[in-house]
């Protein structure tokens, strides 16, 4: 049931230009490839703290800060069974069951705590941050919070989390 109040943000800034492959069940990949994502996000709460769910001009430093995080990376699903990730001096090396190689220096790669780059999966990660920082920084949370990521214009992908 959704509650009275919520804020929703989505800026222009709101962006990362990232490229990433999606490996499938039986272990093929999709070629690598780039998106520029776009990102929107919506906290709700049961009622109001000095007139406002949370102040737009707090959460939105902390969205921008998480985009700006993935951006110019290549997106790595470190927690996917099919990758063999180790590091070869300054370089992240990267084996997929196709025998494909990648060696990336690491600080292009972001390795990122999910089973899959699939927006969806994206979108929980960046949900998890946001939270993150949101309680860090504010000690509030959202009772719901709700990121949309935008792979493409007109195709995204939602994740609520719900306290
Ligand atoms: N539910 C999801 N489906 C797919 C995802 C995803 O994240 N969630 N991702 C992909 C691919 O990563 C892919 O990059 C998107 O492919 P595609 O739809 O072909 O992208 P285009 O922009 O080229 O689409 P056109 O409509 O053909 O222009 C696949 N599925």
């Amino acid at each position: 049931m959704s509650l009275p109040f919520s804020i929703k943000v989505y800026k222009q800034y709101f962006n990362f230009a990232s490229s990433h492959f999606m490996i499938f069940e039986n272990g093929t990949r999709e070629p690598l490839h780039g998106h520029n994502y776009r990102v929107q996000v919506r906290g709700e709460a049961p009622s109001l703290e000095g007139d406002m769910v949370f102040d737009f001009l707090d959460i939105k430093p902390i969205v921008r800060e998480v985009c700006d995080s993935l951006d110019h990376k290549l997106l790595i699903p470190k927690d996917n069974k099919h990758l063999k990730i180790y590091t070869d001096r300054k370089n992240y090396v990267i084996e997929t069951p196709d025998e494909s190689h990648f060696s990336i220096p690491q600080s292009d790669v972001l390795l990122l705590p999910i089973l899959n780059t699939s927006a969806e999966r994206i979108a929980v990660y960046i949900c998890d941050e946001i939270r993150k920082k949101v309680t860090q920084k504010f000690g509030f949370a959202f009772n719901s919070f709700e990121v949309e990521v935008e792979e493409t214009p007109g195709q995204s992908a939602v994740y609520l989390h719900r306290e």
